[in-house]
């Protein structure tokens, strides 16, 4: 169903074909359920080998369709997405138009895809925007750049292909360039990055690194995006799969316009721009993959907008470090974590190991001591050995947050990490160790990440407004909390966080999430051990763990059919169900290397009779 409040305009050319352009752009639109207008810049002869005309409209006209579009008997924009402007004169309507309609509603969001030349090859516009970057730019939230573009925009500035960390320093840099120049957001797009590598370091491929791929081969057997958001230039590297079936065409006709398009959706959606990114990532991988040979130099994307657990094996991984983005070259050695149950029950977050005791006394069997101000190491220290005690008394599962090197000392259940915990936290010895991991998320690309990492558990938080904790997100509700439980079960069990009482209680279930987690439900409650008791019977105390195997926990090691190591039992799959008529790109074009990581995908906990009882 289209929401016809969440307007998003495209200004862009029309394109014949319908691969790329304004029709494109609405078609992206309608499947993502927003509702799109268009303001045509420049009519286009295309076709899927080349570009036959490019004709530009009057300003006079432009400046009445944007007039027409911004009148009050039309829903209010919420987004903006630029696209083909093929002349200065358009260019500079463009603008005046944006900046009246800040002025309006300074909420307006505006992305910019910029496009110059065709896939194809055809130059489409004649403006030099490198004269206009300083003018565009701070009006751009989104700017969304492949990499040739960038390079074109940012005269003389040379990747460093010399490996996966100079690489990625090297488009930070880029990406840093826009937006010291105002842009929001930037979205640097690596797609095109295996031209820029130069003959001695193609041959380089004895300079291998620790685990045995060779730089190269990580550089080109993946694309690599850059994103770079937020006050603090934050950034995120999105790595996905390459798609082998377009290696011998221009590639798959119109990704640009409608990887904007996708992102405009999302925002207007109420994403913020990394989490869009991420969605609209995954969805173009899906219509990549799917895309069609009809013959010609390249290939037609397939649209389709699905949000559930088919989408998951499309989602990109997500990290904050290049260590972490190794993760993704070395599928073989990222064997996940200790899996626990699919089902965990209430799960109440406490502070001292008095609280585990009363939880433990009143039937809780899913819990986590999170302290945030310890009186001293000592102190620390004594409160996690004591819990563990008691866990292991009770047969609790007790998940230590934050101070994981204590959590194994002291042999607790699990580990909980939020986001920024991982960007310094070493995980190995937490796998090594035995011990489950949980994973804070706030959106679909702090899931992006944690489905990298292979969690033993994906909470979701926060649901509604909380008082126990400063959060950067917004509350996310129980819609999204239903669409991102949708996404990752039965791949990874499930915990909601973030507000929940037992008013929302009956909408955080629906979601069919599969824990709750709760901090003032019950500590803030007059009397506790009742409050628990309720919550007991309205949550459940959880099923079984998987079956203990091996010799600590129950890890269940076994090799795939690739030969791999995994730490999970695969009871179930995530199957692709491949859509629509005409050839499937994915059996024939996805690289060997991509099905197995794909495999590795596989569902995460086993689910046994108990899950089920
Ligand atoms: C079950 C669960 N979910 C989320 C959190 C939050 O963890 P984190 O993001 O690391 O924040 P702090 O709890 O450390 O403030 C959690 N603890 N438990
Ligand atoms: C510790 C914590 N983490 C959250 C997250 O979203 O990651 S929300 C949260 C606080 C949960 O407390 P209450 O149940 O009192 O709202
Ligand atoms: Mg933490």
């Amino acid at each position: 169903m289209i929401n016809m409040l969440d307007t998003v305009l495209t200004i862009a050319a029309t394109d014949s074909s319908n691969g790329a352009g304004t029709t494109a752009d609405l078609a992206t639109l309608n499947f993502f359920g927003v509702y799109g207008v268009a303001a045509i810049t420049a009519v286009t002869a295309q076709n899927l080998n080349e570009v036959l005309a490019v004709k530009p409209v009057k300003n006079r006209i432009f400046t009445k369709e944007l007039q027409a579009l911004s009148a009050d008997s039309m829903p209010k924009i919420k987004v903006i997405k630029l696209g083909l402007i093929p002349n200065e004169k358009i260019l500079r309507t463009t603008v005046t138009f944006i900046r009246e309609q800040k002025k309006l509603n300074p909420d307006i969001l505006v992305v910019w895809d910029p496009v110059a030349v065709a896939g194809t090859g055809g130059e489409l516009s004649e403006i030099n925007y490198s004269l206009w970057l300083h003018i565009i730019l701070p009006l751009v939230d989104v700017f969304t750049p492949n990499l040739n573009e960038a390079l074109a925009l940012c005269e003389g500035f040379e990747v460093d292909t010399s490996g996966l960390k100079n690489c990625m320093d090297s488009l930070t840099q880029l990406s840093l360039y826009f937006r010291k120049l105002g842009a929001g957001t930037v979205y640097l797009k690596g797609g095109h990055l295996p031209a820029l590598i130069n003959e001695d370091e193609k041959t380089a491929k004895g300079r291998s690194s620790k685990q045995g791929v060779s730089e190269f081969e990580k550089l080109t057997s993946y694309i690599y995006d850059v994103v770079v958001s937020g006050e603090n230039n934050d950034v995120y590297y999105f790595g996905c799969g390459r798609f082998a079936g377009a290696s011998n065409s221009t590639g798959v006709h119109g990704t640009g316009c409608i990887m904007a398009s996708a992102v405009a959706a999302m925002l207007a959606k109420g994403y913020n721009a990394v989490d869009a990114i991420a969605y609209a990532k995954a969805y173009m991988t899906r219509g990549i993959e799917n895309s069609v040979d009809v013959g010609a130099r390249s290939r037609l994307f397939r649209h389709g907008y699905i949000n559930n657990s088919e989408m998951l094996q499309y989602f990109p991984y997500m990290a904050r470090t290049v260590s972490e983005l190794e993760l993704i070259c070395n599928p073989a050695e990222n064997t996940g974590f200790a899996p626990c149950a699919h089902d965990l029950g209430l799960y109440p977050v406490v502070d001292s190991s008095e609280w585990i005791g009363i939880l433990c006394e009143n039937g809780v069997k899913t819990m986590q001591l999170r302290i945030k101000k310890p009186e001293s190491s000592e102190q620390l220290e004594q409160e996690i050995a004591k819990s563990v005690k008691l866990c292991e008394k009770y047969g609790a599962r007790l998940f230590i947050d934050d101070y994981y090197e204590l959590a194994i000392r002291h042999k607790a259940y699990g580990v909980h990490l939020g986001q920024e915990d991982l960007i310094d936290a070493k995980l190995n010895p937490i796998r090594e160790a035995g011990l489950r991991l949980g994973v804070s998320t706030h959106g679909y690309a702090e899931i992006a990440r944690a489905c990298l990492l292979k969690p033993s558990y994906i909470a979701l938080g926060h649901i509604y407004p909380t008082g126990s904790k400063v959060m950067a997100s917004r509350p996310q509700g129980p819609s999204k909390l239903a669409d991102y439980v949708a996404l990752v079960d039965p791949a990874y069990p499930t915990v909601a966080i973030g507000g929940i009482k037992l008013h929302n209680l009956g909408d955080v279930k629906s979601s069919g999430v599969g824990s709750v987690a709760v901090i003032t439900a019950i500590t803030a409650a007059p009397d506790p051990a009742a409050a628990v008791r309720e919550w007991l019977d309205a949550v459940g105390a959880g099923s079984s763990d998987p079956a203990v195997k091996t010799e600590r926990r129950g890890r269940t090691v076994k090799k795939t059919s690739s030969g791999s190591e995994t730490g999970v039992s695969k009871s179930r799959t995530v199957s692709a169900k491949k859509t629509g008529t005409g050839r499937s790109a994915s059996a024939a074009g996805t690289s060997a290397k991509e099905r197995a990581r794909r495999k590795s995908r596989s569902v995460k906990t086993e689910k046994t009779s108990e899950d089920n009882a």
